[in-house]
């Protein structure tokens, strides 16, 4: 492995050759984008039927159904095939299988770099993708992609954009090469962090739209969930090391909006489906695809919890969904929490709570 200072080989971006690992609903969708703008693109499926599937049909019949693929993108089943030679290595399986599949291409890679498009945490570890990626692979130059990026709208070509973080310029280019199209903008962050959690936060409060829907609430409420799961976000994010001003762009209040917003959303329909009264396994049976904010809730229920990080919408969510208690109780409790500051970058909580005591005092004293 060597520590590239950019990513292998210097030709012109439209002979990058990509890998894209994980054929579910966003591995393809990417590894078709990049097949289209003329990259040299390889879908890795790790089911062999799957490959075969693709080769003859080119439809992702499980996960995309009813889309055409580019007839230049490569499907293999080999993961040495598929990883060897290439610039850029694109990781699109679940945050649970992330670890495994790089301690899988470790004895394959030459000076490839590595980017992370999964949204989620490690169960137990609470590490992020970039974690795992500078644990098992810590030679690699790696970065993490994340953005409103709902897998069926990409292949609708509906215009869409998307945000690479990573301290390498050259790594951040290639991809803005590699993806860049009138259909689907790549814009660049040196902010890993912040990008990585709108990413894996916003899923949470995903689950708590969808779950809100169902009980019909109006546009007020919903913006007030939007905007206070922004506030949650990077409150936790600056307690990470991530840039709060990152959660004002695409990884951040974009990819909230979008999730929050649509039924396309796995975490959206959960949530959604909890809300009807359907068991969290019942739920996740149906739906029969990655939802990483079941995880995340826990997750960052308990980092939150440990690290004393105010998460008052995350703390409801998981008293729903994981101690059993009623959904309209708990929010009747969030509703009647304390006074808060509205953005605590501007005003801090602790002022505002502090001079809204004083200012009650002094007038239940008049
Ligand atoms: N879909 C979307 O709109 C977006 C998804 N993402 C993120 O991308 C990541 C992947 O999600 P998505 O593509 O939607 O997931 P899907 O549920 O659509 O598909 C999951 C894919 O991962 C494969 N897989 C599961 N476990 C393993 C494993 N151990 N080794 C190899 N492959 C495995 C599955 O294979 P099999 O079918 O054989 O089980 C399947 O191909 C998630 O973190 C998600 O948050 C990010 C942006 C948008
Ligand atoms: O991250 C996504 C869109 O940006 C996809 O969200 P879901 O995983 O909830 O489908």
């Amino acid at each position: 492995m060597h520590n590239m200072a950019k990513p292998q080989g210097t030709k012109s971006p439209h002979t990058l050759r990509l890998a894209f690992l994980g054929g579910g609903s966003f591995g393809t969708a990417m590894s078709n984008l990049a097949a289209r703008n003329g990259c040299d693109s390889t879908l890795w499926v790790r089911n062999k039927r799957t490959v075969k599937s693709l080769q003859k049909n080119r439809v992702n019949k499980k996960y995309l159904p009813g889309y055409i693929l580019d007839e230049r993108l490569k499907y293999e089943h080999d993961l040495k095939a598929a990883v060897q030679d290439k610039d850029i290595i694109f990781v699109a399986v679940p945050s649970s299988a992330f670890r495994e599949t790089l301690r899988k291409i470790r004895p394959y890679l030459s000076g490839q770099s590595v980017v992370s498009l999964t949204k989620g945490m490690e169960k137990d570890t609470f590490s992020l993708m970039s974690d795992i990626i500078s644990q098992e692979l810590p030679e690699v130059n790696f970065g993490v992609m994340s953005g409103p990026n709902l897998a069926v709208e990409i292949m609708q070509n509906m215009p869409s954009a998307s945000v690479i973080a990573s301290d390498s310029e050259p790594l951040r280019h290639a991809v803005q090469s590699a993806l860049h199209s009138a259909f689907f903008r790549v814009f660049a962050s040196d902010d890993i962090k912040g990008v990585e959690l709108g990413g894996a936060l916003k899923n949470i409060y995903a689950i708590a739209m969808g779950m809100a829907a169902s009980y019909n609430v109006g546009e007020n409420t919903k913006a007030m969930l939007l905007t206070r799961g922004l506030a949650e976000m990077s409150r936790f994010g600056v307690a990470s090391g991530a840039n709060p001003l990152t959660f004002l762009g695409l990884a951040g209040v974009g990819d909230l909006y979008a999730t929050c917003s649509s039924e396309l959303s796995r975490n959206y329909r959960i949530g959604n489906m909890l809300g009807n009264g359907m068991s969290l396994e019942a739920a996740i049976k149906k739906l029969g695809q990655t939802a990483e904010g079941v995880n995340t809730i826990q997750q960052v229920h308990e980092k939150a919890t440990k690290l004393g990080i105010y998460m008052p919408i995350t703390h409801a969510l998981y008293a729903v969904i994981f101690e059993d208690q009623a959904a309209l109780g708990v929010a009747l409790n969030l509703m009647e929490s304390g006074f808060r500051s509205d953005v605590e970058f501007v005003m801090p909580h602790e002022y505002s709570n502090e001079s809204l005591n004083a200012q009650m005092n002094a007038t239940s004293k008049k």
